[in-house]
Protein backbone atom coordinates (compact mmCIF):
# COMPACT_ATOMS: atom_id res chain seq x y z
CA UNK A 1 0.00 0.00 0.00
CA UNK A 2 1.44 3.73 -1.61
CA UNK A 3 1.61 5.64 2.27
CA UNK A 4 1.72 8.89 0.13
CA UNK A 5 4.27 11.32 0.70
CA UNK A 6 4.37 14.43 2.76
CA UNK A 7 5.00 17.85 1.29
CA UNK A 8 7.56 19.93 3.08
CA UNK A 9 7.33 23.38 3.13
CA UNK A 10 10.24 25.22 1.30
CA UNK A 11 9.75 27.98 3.72
CA UNK A 12 10.70 28.64 7.06
CA UNK A 13 8.14 30.92 8.91
CA UNK A 14 8.75 33.83 10.88
CA UNK A 15 6.42 36.40 13.35
CA UNK A 16 7.71 39.93 13.46
CA UNK A 17 9.33 39.78 16.62
CA UNK A 18 11.78 36.41 15.84
CA UNK A 19 12.49 38.31 12.14
CA UNK A 20 13.32 41.51 14.14
CA UNK A 21 15.97 39.44 15.71
CA UNK A 22 17.76 38.24 12.73
CA UNK A 23 19.05 41.94 12.37
CA UNK A 24 21.72 40.90 15.12
CA UNK A 25 24.08 44.08 15.72
CA UNK A 26 23.44 45.91 12.67
CA UNK A 27 23.11 49.45 14.04
CA UNK A 28 19.60 51.47 11.95
CA UNK A 29 21.16 53.35 8.83
CA UNK A 30 18.24 54.80 8.24
CA UNK A 31 16.36 58.19 10.14
CA UNK A 32 12.50 59.01 10.62
CA UNK A 33 13.22 61.32 7.54
CA UNK A 34 14.66 59.64 5.74
CA UNK A 35 11.39 56.73 5.86
CA UNK A 36 9.35 59.90 5.68
CA UNK A 37 11.32 60.68 2.42
CA UNK A 38 11.09 57.18 0.87
CA UNK A 39 7.38 56.02 1.89
CA UNK A 40 4.86 55.88 -0.84
CA UNK A 41 1.27 57.46 -0.89
CA UNK A 42 -0.80 55.68 1.87
CA UNK A 43 1.81 53.57 3.44
CA UNK A 44 2.39 54.44 6.87
CA UNK A 45 5.88 52.66 7.22
CA UNK A 46 7.21 54.41 10.58
CA UNK A 47 11.32 54.06 11.08
CA UNK A 48 10.69 51.06 13.80
CA UNK A 49 8.30 49.20 11.10
CA UNK A 50 11.40 49.85 8.71
CA UNK A 51 14.47 49.02 11.61
CA UNK A 52 12.41 45.40 12.59
CA UNK A 53 11.61 44.13 9.11
CA UNK A 54 14.11 45.78 6.49
CA UNK A 55 17.25 45.43 8.69
CA UNK A 56 17.73 41.95 8.62
CA UNK A 57 16.47 41.62 5.43
CA UNK A 58 18.91 43.78 4.36
CA UNK A 59 21.44 41.93 6.28
CA UNK A 60 20.51 38.55 4.81
CA UNK A 61 20.66 39.97 1.07
CA UNK A 62 24.25 41.61 1.48
CA UNK A 63 25.46 38.14 2.88
CA UNK A 64 23.58 36.45 -0.24
CA UNK A 65 25.36 39.14 -2.53
CA UNK A 66 28.71 38.44 -0.65
CA UNK A 67 28.04 34.99 -1.20
CA UNK A 68 27.19 35.55 -4.69
CA UNK A 69 30.67 37.44 -5.53
CA UNK A 70 32.46 34.50 -4.23
CA UNK A 71 30.89 32.22 -6.93
CA UNK A 72 31.45 34.59 -9.57
CA UNK A 73 35.05 34.67 -8.43
CA UNK A 74 35.18 30.86 -8.41
CA UNK A 75 33.45 30.36 -11.35
CA UNK A 76 36.20 33.41 -12.63
CA UNK A 77 39.36 31.56 -11.33
CA UNK A 78 37.91 27.84 -13.06
CA UNK A 79 37.47 29.70 -16.37
CA UNK A 80 40.24 31.66 -16.15
CA UNK A 81 38.68 34.53 -16.95
CA UNK A 82 38.49 37.96 -15.80
CA UNK A 83 35.28 39.37 -16.61
CA UNK A 84 33.92 42.65 -14.51
CA UNK A 85 31.21 42.55 -12.09
CA UNK A 86 27.94 40.92 -12.70
CA UNK A 87 24.52 43.00 -10.71
CA UNK A 88 23.25 41.09 -8.26
CA UNK A 89 19.50 41.48 -9.03
CA UNK A 90 16.11 41.42 -6.63
CA UNK A 91 12.85 41.57 -7.76
CA UNK A 92 10.13 42.86 -5.67
CA UNK A 93 6.52 41.78 -6.69
CA UNK A 94 3.32 41.58 -5.72
CA UNK A 95 -0.36 43.67 -6.11
CA UNK A 96 -1.38 46.93 -7.30
CA UNK A 97 -1.72 48.71 -4.26
CA UNK A 98 0.86 46.44 -1.99
CA UNK A 99 3.63 49.07 -1.45
CA UNK A 100 5.99 48.04 -3.54
CA UNK A 101 7.51 50.76 -4.47
CA UNK A 102 7.73 51.82 -0.48
CA UNK A 103 9.62 48.44 -0.16
CA UNK A 104 11.88 49.18 -3.21
CA UNK A 105 13.01 52.63 -2.01
CA UNK A 106 13.63 51.94 1.31
CA UNK A 107 15.84 48.44 0.63
CA UNK A 108 17.55 50.97 -2.18
CA UNK A 109 18.04 53.37 0.88
CA UNK A 110 19.60 50.05 3.27
CA UNK A 111 21.34 48.37 0.49
CA UNK A 112 23.08 51.49 -0.60
CA UNK A 113 24.64 51.95 3.17
CA UNK A 114 26.27 48.67 3.12
CA UNK A 115 30.17 48.47 2.32
CA UNK A 116 29.66 46.12 -0.41
CA UNK A 117 27.01 47.89 -2.77
CA UNK A 118 27.67 51.35 -2.80
CA UNK A 119 25.55 51.65 -6.14
CA UNK A 120 21.99 50.24 -5.55
CA UNK A 121 19.37 51.11 -8.59
CA UNK A 122 16.25 50.73 -8.96
CA UNK A 123 13.60 50.67 -11.98
CA UNK A 124 9.75 49.89 -11.93
CA UNK A 125 8.93 47.40 -14.61
CA UNK A 126 5.60 49.83 -15.72
CA UNK A 127 8.27 51.45 -18.33
CA UNK A 128 8.18 48.08 -19.91
CA UNK A 129 4.34 48.67 -20.67
CA UNK A 130 3.56 49.14 -24.57
CA UNK A 131 2.31 52.53 -25.16
CA UNK A 132 -1.30 53.06 -24.98
CA UNK A 133 -1.42 53.55 -28.80
CA UNK A 134 -0.56 50.08 -29.01
CA UNK A 135 -2.88 48.66 -25.89
CA UNK A 136 -5.60 50.56 -27.75
CA UNK A 137 -4.91 48.96 -31.29
CA UNK A 138 -4.70 45.31 -29.39
CA UNK A 139 -7.82 46.13 -27.13
CA UNK A 140 -5.91 46.00 -24.33
CA UNK A 141 -6.37 49.45 -22.46
CA UNK A 142 -8.69 47.79 -19.71
CA UNK A 143 -5.93 45.03 -19.57
CA UNK A 144 -3.02 47.63 -17.85
CA UNK A 145 -0.77 45.36 -15.64
CA UNK A 146 -2.00 42.59 -17.34
CA UNK A 147 1.30 39.90 -18.60
CA UNK A 148 0.09 40.81 -22.47
CA UNK A 149 0.40 44.72 -21.42
CA UNK A 150 4.07 44.48 -21.23
CA UNK A 151 6.94 44.05 -23.87
CA UNK A 152 8.23 41.04 -22.10
CA UNK A 153 10.70 40.33 -25.00
CA UNK A 154 12.18 43.15 -24.39
CA UNK A 155 11.84 43.33 -20.30
CA UNK A 156 13.62 39.99 -20.52
CA UNK A 157 16.30 41.59 -22.95
CA UNK A 158 17.11 44.43 -20.45
CA UNK A 159 17.17 41.88 -17.36
CA UNK A 160 19.54 39.50 -19.92
CA UNK A 161 21.78 42.78 -20.74
CA UNK A 162 22.18 43.57 -16.98
CA UNK A 163 23.41 40.59 -15.83
CA UNK A 164 26.01 40.00 -18.71
CA UNK A 165 27.25 43.08 -17.22
CA UNK A 166 26.54 45.75 -20.15
CA UNK A 167 27.24 49.16 -19.25
CA UNK A 168 24.89 51.97 -19.89
CA UNK A 169 21.53 50.35 -20.19
CA UNK A 170 18.31 51.97 -21.00
CA UNK A 171 14.96 51.53 -19.51
CA UNK A 172 12.15 53.49 -21.14
CA UNK A 173 9.85 55.16 -18.69
CA UNK A 174 6.11 55.44 -17.42
CA UNK A 175 4.05 58.66 -16.11
CA UNK A 176 1.35 58.17 -14.00
CA UNK A 177 -0.04 61.95 -14.65
CA UNK A 178 0.15 60.73 -18.55
CA UNK A 179 -1.14 57.40 -18.07
CA UNK A 180 1.00 56.51 -20.49
CA UNK A 181 4.81 55.38 -21.28
CA UNK A 182 6.64 58.67 -22.30
CA UNK A 183 8.06 58.95 -25.62
CA UNK A 184 11.89 59.66 -26.14
CA UNK A 185 12.73 59.53 -22.25
CA UNK A 186 14.95 56.77 -20.76
CA UNK A 187 16.74 56.24 -17.69
CA UNK A 188 20.34 55.03 -17.82
CA UNK A 189 21.64 51.63 -15.29
CA UNK A 190 25.31 51.45 -15.81
CA UNK A 191 26.57 48.74 -13.76
CA UNK A 192 25.10 49.49 -10.42
CA UNK A 193 26.48 46.55 -7.80
CA UNK A 194 22.46 45.95 -7.33
CA UNK A 195 19.87 46.41 -9.18
CA UNK A 196 16.00 46.28 -7.44
CA UNK A 197 13.16 45.81 -10.19
CA UNK A 198 9.86 46.40 -8.96
CA UNK A 199 6.59 45.29 -10.61
CA UNK A 200 3.63 43.21 -9.99
CA UNK A 201 4.67 40.93 -12.96
CA UNK A 202 8.41 40.22 -12.28
CA UNK A 203 7.82 36.33 -11.10
CA UNK A 204 5.83 35.79 -14.41
CA UNK A 205 6.63 33.05 -16.70
CA UNK A 206 7.50 34.89 -20.33
CA UNK A 207 5.82 34.90 -23.58
CA UNK A 208 5.43 31.10 -25.17
CA UNK A 209 7.42 31.17 -27.64
CA UNK A 210 6.74 31.19 -31.75
CA UNK A 211 9.00 27.86 -32.08
CA UNK A 212 10.35 25.36 -29.97
CA UNK A 213 12.31 27.47 -27.97
CA UNK A 214 12.12 27.40 -23.73
CA UNK A 215 9.90 30.07 -22.09
CA UNK A 216 12.13 32.21 -20.39
CA UNK A 217 11.33 33.51 -17.05
CA UNK A 218 11.94 36.98 -15.92
CA UNK A 219 13.29 35.25 -12.37
CA UNK A 220 15.72 32.94 -14.37
CA UNK A 221 17.85 36.70 -14.12
CA UNK A 222 16.62 37.30 -10.27
CA UNK A 223 19.33 36.50 -7.52
CA UNK A 224 17.13 36.97 -4.87
CA UNK A 225 13.03 37.80 -5.02
CA UNK A 226 10.63 39.58 -2.46
CA UNK A 227 7.31 38.93 -2.50
CA UNK A 228 4.65 41.58 -0.41
CA UNK A 229 1.53 39.63 0.53
CA UNK A 230 -1.80 41.14 1.72
CA UNK A 231 -5.52 40.09 1.92
CA UNK A 232 -7.55 40.96 -1.21
CA UNK A 233 -9.93 43.26 0.88
CA UNK A 234 -7.28 45.22 2.30
CA UNK A 235 -5.47 45.99 -0.92
CA UNK A 236 -9.35 46.97 -2.23
CA UNK A 237 -9.55 49.47 0.57
CA UNK A 238 -5.81 50.21 0.15
CA UNK A 239 -6.75 51.27 -3.94
CA UNK A 240 -9.60 53.07 -2.89
CA UNK A 241 -8.14 55.21 -0.38
CA UNK A 242 -4.86 55.67 -2.38
CA UNK A 243 -7.39 56.82 -5.37
CA UNK A 244 -9.06 59.79 -2.84
CA UNK A 245 -5.80 60.46 -1.84
CA UNK A 246 -4.80 61.18 -5.21
CA UNK A 247 -7.82 63.19 -5.85
CA UNK A 248 -6.83 65.34 -3.52
CA UNK A 249 -3.31 65.84 -5.28
CA UNK A 250 -2.17 64.34 -8.26
CA UNK A 251 -5.31 64.25 -10.23
CA UNK A 252 -5.55 68.17 -9.67
CA UNK A 253 -3.17 68.87 -11.91
CA UNK A 254 -4.91 69.57 -15.45
CA UNK A 255 -2.18 67.27 -16.86
CA UNK A 256 -3.33 64.12 -15.15
CA UNK A 257 -4.73 61.73 -17.29
CA UNK A 258 -7.34 61.20 -14.16
CA UNK A 259 -8.08 64.94 -13.42
CA UNK A 260 -11.53 64.49 -14.49
CA UNK A 261 -11.67 62.39 -11.65
CA UNK A 262 -11.17 65.51 -9.00
CA UNK A 263 -13.94 67.32 -9.84
CA UNK A 264 -16.50 64.92 -9.89
CA UNK A 265 -18.93 63.88 -7.50
CA UNK A 266 -17.54 61.62 -4.56
CA UNK A 267 -20.15 59.05 -5.16
CA UNK A 268 -19.04 58.85 -8.92
CA UNK A 269 -15.20 59.14 -8.58
CA UNK A 270 -15.69 56.03 -5.84
CA UNK A 271 -17.58 54.00 -8.24
CA UNK A 272 -15.05 54.72 -10.53
CA UNK A 273 -12.18 53.30 -8.70
CA UNK A 274 -14.71 50.42 -7.50
CA UNK A 275 -14.97 49.31 -11.20
CA UNK A 276 -10.74 49.40 -11.73
CA UNK A 277 -10.07 47.55 -8.82
CA UNK A 278 -12.68 45.05 -9.78
CA UNK A 279 -12.38 45.19 -13.34
CA UNK A 280 -8.64 45.22 -13.52
CA UNK A 281 -6.43 45.28 -10.49
CA UNK A 282 -8.07 42.31 -8.69
CA UNK A 283 -8.53 39.82 -11.91
CA UNK A 284 -5.36 40.42 -12.66
CA UNK A 285 -4.20 39.76 -8.86
CA UNK A 286 -5.99 36.66 -9.05
CA UNK A 287 -5.18 35.08 -11.70
CA UNK A 288 -1.60 36.52 -12.64
CA UNK A 289 0.09 37.86 -9.66
CA UNK A 290 -1.03 35.73 -6.77
CA UNK A 291 -0.01 32.43 -8.47
CA UNK A 292 3.59 33.60 -8.36
CA UNK A 293 3.88 34.07 -4.63
CA UNK A 294 5.25 30.45 -4.36
CA UNK A 295 7.63 31.14 -6.68
CA UNK A 296 9.29 33.70 -4.05
CA UNK A 297 12.45 33.62 -1.94
CA UNK A 298 10.93 35.51 0.57
CA UNK A 299 7.38 36.55 1.04
CA UNK A 300 6.50 39.78 3.44
CA UNK A 301 2.86 38.99 4.66
CA UNK A 302 1.33 42.83 5.55
CA UNK A 303 -2.05 43.27 7.97
CA UNK A 304 -4.61 45.73 7.55
CA UNK A 305 -2.78 48.57 8.51
CA UNK A 306 -0.10 47.91 6.32
CA UNK A 307 2.45 46.31 9.24
CA UNK A 308 4.38 43.37 8.01
CA UNK A 309 2.99 40.31 10.18
CA UNK A 310 4.37 37.79 9.36
CA UNK A 311 7.85 36.91 7.23
CA UNK A 312 8.37 33.45 4.86
CA UNK A 313 12.15 32.62 3.98
CA UNK A 314 12.20 30.18 1.22
CA UNK A 315 14.85 27.36 2.56
CA UNK A 316 14.82 24.57 -0.20
N1 LIG B 1 -3.04 57.40 -11.00
C1 LIG B 1 -1.91 57.64 -10.33
N2 LIG B 1 -1.36 58.89 -10.31
C2 LIG B 1 -0.21 59.11 -9.66
N3 LIG B 1 0.48 58.18 -9.00
C3 LIG B 1 0.00 56.93 -8.97
C4 LIG B 1 -1.22 56.57 -9.63
N4 LIG B 1 -1.45 55.25 -9.44
C5 LIG B 1 -0.41 54.79 -8.70
N5 LIG B 1 0.44 55.79 -8.40
C6 LIG B 1 1.70 55.68 -7.66
O1 LIG B 1 2.53 54.78 -8.40
C7 LIG B 1 3.28 53.95 -7.56
C8 LIG B 1 3.11 52.50 -7.93
O2 LIG B 1 1.83 52.07 -7.61
P1 LIG B 1 1.42 50.52 -7.66
O3 LIG B 1 1.77 49.95 -8.99
O4 LIG B 1 0.01 50.39 -7.21
O5 LIG B 1 2.39 49.83 -6.67
P2 LIG B 1 2.60 49.80 -5.12
O6 LIG B 1 1.46 50.42 -4.37
O7 LIG B 1 2.73 48.34 -4.80
O8 LIG B 1 3.86 50.56 -4.94
C9 LIG B 1 2.84 54.29 -6.15
O9 LIG B 1 3.81 55.14 -5.57
C10 LIG B 1 1.52 55.02 -6.32
O10 LIG B 1 1.29 55.94 -5.28
C1 LIG C 1 1.29 50.81 -13.91
C2 LIG C 1 0.78 49.56 -13.24
C3 LIG C 1 0.27 48.60 -14.30
C4 LIG C 1 1.86 48.85 -12.42
O1 LIG C 1 3.09 48.83 -13.02
P1 LIG C 1 4.36 47.94 -12.53
O2 LIG C 1 4.01 47.15 -11.31
O3 LIG C 1 4.69 47.07 -13.72
O4 LIG C 1 5.49 48.92 -12.28
C5 LIG C 1 -0.32 49.89 -12.22
O5 LIG C 1 0.18 50.71 -11.22
C6 LIG C 1 -1.49 50.62 -12.85
O6 LIG C 1 -1.50 51.81 -12.91
N1 LIG C 1 -2.48 49.87 -13.29
C7 LIG C 1 -3.53 50.49 -14.07
C8 LIG C 1 -4.84 49.89 -13.84
C9 LIG C 1 -5.85 50.82 -14.49
O7 LIG C 1 -5.88 50.85 -15.74
O8 LIG C 1 -6.49 51.55 -13.77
Amino acid sequence: MSRGSTLVSPYVRFSKAEWSRLRADEPMTLDAGDIERLRGLGDPISRQEAEEVYLPLSRLISLYHEAMQGLHRASQAFLGTNGGKVPYIIGVAGSVAVGKSTTARILQAMLSRWPASPKVDLVTTDGFLFPNAVLEARGLMARKGFPESYDRGRFLGFLSDIKSGRPKVTVPVYSHLAYDVVAGQSILIDRPDILIVEGLNILQPGEAPKSGNPVLFASDFLDFSIYLDAEERDLRRWFLERFFRLRETAFQDPRSFFHRYARMEEDEARAFALSAWEGINKPNLVDNILPTRSRADLILKKGPDHAIAEVALRKL
